[in-house]
């Protein structure tokens, strides 16, 4: 059984973004766990179905660790659901050229998950699981998400107990955080924000919205506008349409 892996790399890939066979693809409405997310671990985790036949690759991919970019379109009766666009003005003729391209009601943050048989649980189904990497107001069971698998950053353990899993977690969302606040690993035509407890590739180049990064171990936000990933899955998806759900699917 394992304490929490000691003396990882706190960033992975290089500068220039995800390398083959990233970034995968999956997509699904959000499902209930096992409730352990939140109560037993503070780290809420929304899953997704495992289906090899919507996920081809999800069967031949190691269990573990993974990172990249969730999609979430939540209700509007959502608290963190974005405010609609506000209509075309009728003087406006083109866009301004800084305007980002519509994301359709979908809103890109940074996530960690699980993809395997959480060992340390006994599980007998794989489960795949992501903690998104943001604050929010409500669940959002039964919302569409969509995910940017961008890389890998270990296989999955069973712990000597609760706290070290919970370390080694939260250790991996620092990796998460660090590897994606990077212009190679943003996603392009969509702006994100990646809290941050350090400086990334020498120092934090973007806005930072609060406190210096890594002053007294206080984190800042790094918003990222120039991003290189071809991410149109994420925010263009070509079914869009229909509906916006209401929460459980309803
Ligand atoms: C980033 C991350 C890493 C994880 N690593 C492990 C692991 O190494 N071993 C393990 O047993 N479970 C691991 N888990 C899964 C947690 O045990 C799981 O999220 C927890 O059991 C909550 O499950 P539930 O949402 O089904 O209630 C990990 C989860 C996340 C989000
Ligand atoms: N930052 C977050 N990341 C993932 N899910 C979150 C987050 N904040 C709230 N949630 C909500 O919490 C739910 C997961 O809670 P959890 O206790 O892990 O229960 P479950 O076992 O049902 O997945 C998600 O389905 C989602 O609706």
């Amino acid at each position: 059984m394992a304490s929490p892996t000691p003396n990882r790399p706190s960033i992975i890939g290089d500068p220039s973004g995800p390398s083959d066979p990233y970034p995968l693809h999956m997509s699904g409405r959000v499902i209930s766990g096992f409730g352990r997310g939140s109560k037993e671990l503070g780290i809420p985790t929304a899953n997704l179905p495992v289906d090899d036949t919507q996920t081809p690759w999800i069967s031949s991919t190691p269990s573990g660790v993974y990172f990249g970019w969730a999609s979430i379109r939540l209700p509007p009766s959502h608290p963190d659901s974005p405010p609609p666009p506000p209509p075309p003005s009728q003087n406006e003729a083109t866009p301004t050229p800084t305007a980002l391209p519509p994301t359709n009601g979908f809103t890109v943050y940074p996530m960690v998950m699980s993809i395997g048989y959480n060992p340390f649980y006994k599980n007998t189904v794989r489960s795949a699981e992501v903690h998104v990497l943001h604050k929010f107001h409500a669940d959002f069971y039964g919302a569409e998400m969509r995910l940017l698998i961008a890389g890998y950053v270990r296989k999955e353990l069973d712990y000597s107990g609760l706290e070290a899993l919970i370390a080694d977690i939260n250790f991996d969302c620092v990796v998460a955080r660090r590897s994606l606040a990077r212009d190679g690993w943003a996603p392009r035509g969509v702006e994100v924000a990646v809290e941050i407890d350090g400086e990334v590739d020498g120092e934090v180049d973007g806005e930072v919205d609060g406190v210096a990064a890594g002053e007294g171990g206080e984190k800042a936000v790094k918003v990222l506008r120039d991003g290189k990933l071809e991410a149109d899955w994420l925010i263009r998806p070509s079914e869009l349409g229909g509906e916006v759900e209401d929460a459980e699917g309803k």
